[in-house]
């Protein structure tokens, strides 16, 4: 996603016109702070009018209380409107992307019509061969292409999709570069992926995460103690000789209730969910983001997470007594269906090594056996001949199970590959071990980097894969991870989850996997990749769109920095409205009282300047923060305790001091241009 400016001036228009229209009462309770402050602004406007029909003299300061507390208001709106401005100008870039396509649609006998890509339908097969745009989502269901996703991410080099493995989803209005594909549509025209994205940055489907709810309560009942205080304030101020206008009451109401974070709060949870955009992941939940921010246990899988993921056959190692070109043979037999990765890259190997022909399965009256993650097997059945590959332990049970004997020097050479990192497969033909498949994948680079930045976090890391433990000990040694599950089934995963959950924690996840679905689901924060199966990205309720599953040390990152940012703008409003106390007190009572002259620290000018300058800065401080509501405080990966300590500090101590400083400083500038 391209970066748009914090300030960009079309932005900056927008919201100043949606900050008007955002004072419609209707939206304004939604927010019991400003909406108070709104109430307030209304009552003062009219005894204003009513004062100027009377003639009454010295209306400039209720004239100047009036328009601040409006500017009040108008600030909290425009830092609401200035957040959502970001996301309604990426949803003007995605409407482009959408552009309406002709889609070739294959008929139920294989001819081809050409159809509007408005007309497709779930299920509908369509052919997309290169320069052409991809006409709706799906799954690629043969072939290999290079696609230029741009139009989604941004990003300019070109993408791999292919058949059978866990890179087999597309994205319509992305186009292929190379080669011949064919693709079954997996959803109806208005419920695309892009129509999702373009529903969730313009905010459509936002709604308030539980946390915001919390602290909107607790800001609301804030406001009504503070209401309380400031009605009950008046018998109290007759009694005692000095009875308060209504501008004044009003004025020490705002002060004292919390609109710094009340007029913020709304922001720093879009932007949140806009910094996540900026980084290429859609968040389906704000839920999901506040969780990311507090996860202890992170969940990765192996083949295309840690490694790069194209496993591909390197060797083959034949049991005692097979030649070499017998289980190339039986290898490729097997593997001639098989659209995975895997099993394409062991037809290709056959044909180099050992000039095998690539053999017409037509002719052959072959079934294929698809590979699955719970039999760790595949093959081909045909005529007399039953030949099968997969994971040693699985076919070893097999062959058990045939009456054959598992070889002690296949075993060795299983393991031997395993320790290596790479993937053993064993290859068997009736109920003989022919031998082993080598493949190969490789440890993405600067793995050992993040996965220590992730236990500067506090966050512990577990690879999950369906590979056996020899592998996976090998592979999570050299990507430096906390901890791992091998052989693990789909349900293991995601009984490995329930496990963490149950002792309170909280867990993320990242998956392609259709045996990655259910345990994406089940995670606190369920990172599918774009590339993966439909399945995972249904389940999961985020997705990168740059498929690159270390994504979730910005996401933790992200959920972490808008937790924070919300914590530290509550400390700073609650902090700085202490001091506004200081300024507007006094000056009410500093008449009758003349004892309360020791609270006057800040020896303003007048009272009337003192209560001014207060509303001045109350609302001030709104525009001053918006910026770093939408940025968010700095982050480094440290301890939970250390960052409260540093942040109790800063905003909790500046909180108090900025407002004394700043209300003196106002005091002075109104002063001395005889405003007040
Ligand atoms: N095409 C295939 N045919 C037969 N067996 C396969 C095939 N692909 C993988 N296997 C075997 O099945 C095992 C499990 O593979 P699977 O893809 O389910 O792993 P996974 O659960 O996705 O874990 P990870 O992706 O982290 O390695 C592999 O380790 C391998 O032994
Ligand atoms: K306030
Ligand atoms: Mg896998």
């Amino acid at each position: 996603m391209k970066k748009t400016a914090l300030f960009n001036p079309a932005i900056v228009r927008r919201a100043s016109v949606d900050a008007l229209v955002k004072l419609d009462p209707r939206l304004m309770m939604k927010n019991p702070v400003m909406f108070i402050v709104e109430v307030g602004s209304v009552l003062t406007t009219l005894l204003l009018i009513v004062n100027l029909t009377r003639h009454e003299a010295h209306q400039g300061f209720n004239l100047q209380i009036t328009l601040w507390l409006w500017f009040t208001v108008l600030f909290a709106n425009f830092a609401e409107a200035m957040a959502e401005g970001r996301g309604k100008a990426q949803a003007d870039t995605l409407r482009r992307a959408k552009s309406e396509t002709v889609a070739r649609r294959l008929r139920a006998d294989e001819s081809i019509e050409e159809v509007a890509s408005t007309m497709l339908r779930v299920g509908d097969l369509v052919v997309v061969a290169a320069g052409e745009m991809i006409p709706g989502d799906g799954e690629v269901i043969s072939g290999v292409a290079s696609v230029d996703e741009s139009a989604i991410t941004g990003e300019s080099a070109p993408v791999i999709r292919e058949a059978g493995g866990d890179r087999s989803a597309v994205t319509g209005g992305t186009r292929v570069l190379s080669d011949q594909i064919r693709i079954r549509i997996t959803s109806n025209p208005g419920e695309t992926f892009i129509d999702r994205m373009i529903a969730l940055v313009e905010g459509a489907e936002r709604q308030k995460t539980p946390n915001e709810i919390a602290l909107n309560i607790l800001l609301a009942g804030l406001t009504i103690i503070f209401l309380l205080a400031v009605v009950t304030l008046q018998p109290f101020a007759i009694y005692s000789g000095a009875p308060q206008t209504v501008f004044v009451l009003v004025s020490l109401l705002v002060c004292l209730i919390p609109t710094t974070i009340g007029g913020l709060l709304s922001s720093i949870g879009i932007a949140g969910m806009d910094r996540l955009v900026q980084h290429n992941v859609l968040a389906m939940s704000g839920r999901a983001v506040e969780a990311a921010g507090d996860v202890n246990t992170l969940l990765l899988d192996k083949t295309g997470t840690i490694t790069i993921g194209n496993r591909e056959a390197v060797a083959f190692l034949p049991a005692p007594g097979v030649s070499a070109d017998q289980l190339a043979d039986a290898a490729q037999l097997s593997s001639l269906p098989d659209e995975t990765p895997e099993g394409r890259s062991i037809v290709v190997l056959a044909k180099e090594k050992f000039n095998l022909r690539g053999r017409e399965l037509a002719t052959l009256h072959a079934t294929f056996i698809p590979f699955s993650a719970v039999t760790r097997m595949s093959g081909v059945d045909l005529d007399g001949r039953i030949v099968r590959k997969g994971s040693a332990d699985a076919i070893e049970r097999y062959i058990g199970e045939l009456g054959g004997s598992f070889p002690r020097e296949v075993r060795e050479q299983v393991n031997e590959v395993a320790r290596s990192g790479g993937t053993p497969l064993v290859v068997a033909d009736g109920n003989r071990c022919m031998g082993v498949i080598q493949l190969k994948d490789i440890v993405k680079g600067g793995m050992k980097e993040r996965f220590a930045e992730l236990r500067r976090m506090g966050i512990k890391t577990i690879m999950i894969t369906g590979d056996n433990p020899l592998t996976a000990a090998a592979i999570a040694r050299e990507a430096g991870v906390d901890d791992f599950l091998a052989e693990a089934k789909p349900k293991d995963k995601m009984d490995l989850i329930r496990r963490e959950q149950a002792e309170g924690k909280l867990v993320a996840m990242t998956g392609d996997g259709t045996n990655d679905a259910p345990a994406l689901a089940q995670a606190d924060v369920g990172v599918a990749m774009n590339s993966g199966t439909q399945a995972a990205k249904e389940a999961g309720n985020m997705v990168d769109l740059d498929s690159n599953p270390t994504k979730l040390i910005e996401i933790v990152a992200i959920g972490k920095q808008l937790l924070m940012t919300r914590g530290a703008l509550t400390t700073f409003s609650i902090a700085n409205d202490v001091a506004k106390y200081f300024a507007i007190i006094p000056a009410m009572f500093a008449g009758v009282f003349p004892v309360l002259g020791v609270l006057n620290i800040m020896h303003l000018a007048t009272p009337q300047s003192a209560v001014l300058s207060a509303v001045i800065f109350n609302a001030l401080v709104i525009i001053a923060l918006i910026p770093l509501a939408l940025r968010g405080v700095g982050y480094k990966a440290m301890s939970a305790e250390a960052l409260l300590q540093r942040n109790l500090l800063v905003y909790g101590l500046g909180g108090i001091v900025v407002p004394f400083v700043g209300i003196k400083l106002i005091d002075m500038v109104i002063t001395a241009i005889h405003l007040a």
